[in-house]
């Protein structure tokens, strides 16, 4: 899996790799402006458009200045602006400046006249992760002068102005895409800075993950190449026990919704045998709703062993019998999934928490999050309470939101790259407890169960909200998950 590296490591991890490798830090410069161009040429949207490239004087900015003679070479117009003295800038960036086609038009910061049209791409190599402090002087005024473009803007690495591992102090460009060299910069994927990186692209320069490794932070990268080793493989002769017997048990007056969702996105996510634990008076409405599920009677939980796995919390209301919650987590011997109310009565008695079996699975959205652990100020410290809560119970803590990130008990954290924002929609969570508690019933760790459960998740939802985009609800993001096997060549 693709490790996220520190930006202060990455200038070690590039001279130990040219070392390895044989080659210079300029060859990995072409690696990456070549990397960028294909993805450019691949985008429709920026065909033939005037190009204006904003090149600072670090390796960010020889990036820029190696991508302005490539697109040169596919006849494009290109325009170059440079912020220092060519031979106060980085040595890869003067070697590549030697080699610019004298098509490309080069303007000092100073004499640019800002005349951009609307249809051009603005292409921002201005700083990359060797950014030091925030942006003053002819840095800043250009950055808050271009974001104030309505044209096409792109963010070399990172969108200048945002360190690759802290959060923005200032200002920082304002990208619609940011392609990143090889692994996603961590503060891309926190949601202050959603403004500003837009959709983001990591682009292969040819660093093996083993390599990587090396410098590895204990912070992964979940990507669509990821899943097929994790998943098992069922035959012929399997049977319907093969694929697990889960219960899920919430429900509540008004909220049984939330237990026909889980219960049917467990089934479609290949369950054999689904149980729901639900109140007498709402029976009726799960057994309608989902005839392929089973309701769970009182006397049947006396023997929790028989299940594979158990998901808790959907729609089941805070006025639950504590001493019921209480004995099934000290009975139950096996990891439990936990959501949405399972949590909230976990955050009002805290001593609940100690009785939750090791490697449970709780999956907070943010505000579940803080009313278990307290409040935070931003994501960073949000990151760290989420991987000090994990280590300190031993359990897996999933914060849901753009980039899901799941803390493990061994300080391991990672974030999962599928899903988007039609995915905010009133369910959405209950579907994902059902599928990681259908993979943990299927005989999934609980690291693979949830990894499964929360990308799987993200690519139904990508599927159902490519026609159905702000009005995709949850039931749509349901009958994708069969669709997400397949994109994924999963039999
Ligand atoms: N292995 C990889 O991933 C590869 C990485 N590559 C690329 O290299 C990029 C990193 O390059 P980099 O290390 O040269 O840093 P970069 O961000 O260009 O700027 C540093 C310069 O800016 C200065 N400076 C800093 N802050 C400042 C401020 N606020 N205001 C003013 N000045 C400021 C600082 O000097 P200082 O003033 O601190 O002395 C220094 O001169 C990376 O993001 C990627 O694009 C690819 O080419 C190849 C493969
Ligand atoms: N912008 C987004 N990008 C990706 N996934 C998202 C986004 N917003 C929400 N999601 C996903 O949708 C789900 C919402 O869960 P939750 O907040 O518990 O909803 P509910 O309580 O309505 O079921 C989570 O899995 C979350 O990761
Ligand atoms: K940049």
């Amino acid at each position: 899996m693709l490790s996220i590296i520190p930006g202060n490591k990455v200038s070690e991890l590039d001279s130990s790799y040219i070392l390895d490798q044989g080659i210079t830090s300029w060859d990995l410069m072409e690696r990456a402006a070549i990397s960028f161009c294909s993805w450019f040429k691949g985008r429709k949207n920026f065909e033939d458009k005037p190009v204006f490239i904003f090149s600072g004087p670090g390796n960010n900015g020889g990036d820029g200045v190696a991508i302005a003679r490539i697109l040169a070479a596919f006849h494009l117009e290109v325009n170059l602006i440079v912020f220092d003295a060519i031979d106060h800038c980085s040595k890869d960036f003067q070697i590549n400046y030697k080699k610019l086609p004298s098509t490309v038009k080069v303007f000092k910061i100073e004499d640019f006249d800002f005349r951009i049209d609307v249809h051009a791409v603005i292409i921002d190599g201005i700083f990359g992760v060797g950014i030091n402090r925030p942006l003053e002087g002819k840095f800043k005024e250009a950055i808050d002068r271009l974001n104030t473009f309505d044209c096409q803007k792109i963010a070399i690495d990172i969108p200048s102005g945002i360190p690759a591992d802290g959060l923005l102090q200032g200002s920082a460009f304002r990208a619609d895409y940011t392609v990143t060299f090889q692994f996603p910069k961590l503060s891309l994927l926190f949601p202050e800075h959603g403004e500003y990186t837009g959709e983001i692209f990591v682009a292969d320069i040819g660093i093996q993950d083993n390599f990587l490794e090396k410098f590895a932070s204990g912070k992964y990268f979940i990507q669509q190449r990821d899943m097929r080793p994790l998943h098992k493989t069922f035959h012929k002769f399997s049977h319907k026990g093969d694929f697990g017997k889960v219960l899920l048990i919430g429900g509540s007056k008004g909220k049984v919704g939330a237990m026909v969702l889980a219960s049917t996105a467990a089934l479609r996510t290949g369950s054999g045998l689904v149980h729901g634990f639900i109140d007498e008076s709402e029976r009726i409405i799960l057994q309608t709703a989902a005839p392929e599920v089973m309701v769970a009677f009182k006397e049947e939980l006396e023997n929790l062993a028989k299940f594979d796995a158990i998901g808790i919390g959907p729609g089941w209301g805070l006025n639950v019998d504590l001493k019921f919650y209480e004995s099934l987590l000290k009975n139950y011997k096996k990891p439990i999934v936990i959501d949405a109310d399972g949590i909230n009565l976990l955050a009002s008695h805290p001593d609940l928490i100690q009785n939750i079996p090791q490697g449970s699975i709780l999956t907070p959205h943010i505000k579940e999050f803080e009313r278990l652990t307290g409040n935070v100020s931003n994501h960073v410290e949000r990151l760290q309470k989420a991987k000090d809560f994990a280590v300190e119970y031993g359990l897996f803590l999933v914060l849901k939101g753009a980039y899901t990130s799941i803390s493990c008990p061994d300080g391991k954290q990672f974030f999962n790259s599928s899903g988007n924002q039609y995915m905010a929609t009133a369910g959405s969570g209950d579907v994902l407890t059902g599928m990681i508690t259908s993979f943990l019933g299927q005989g999934y760790t609980p690291l693979n169960a949830t990894i499964c459960g929360v990308f799987h998740h993200g690519l139904a939802g990508e599927l159902a909200s490519f026609e159905n985009k702000r009005g995709t609800i949850a039931s749509d993001i349901i009958k994708c998950i069969p669709k997400t096997y397949l994109e994924l060549g999963i039999d």
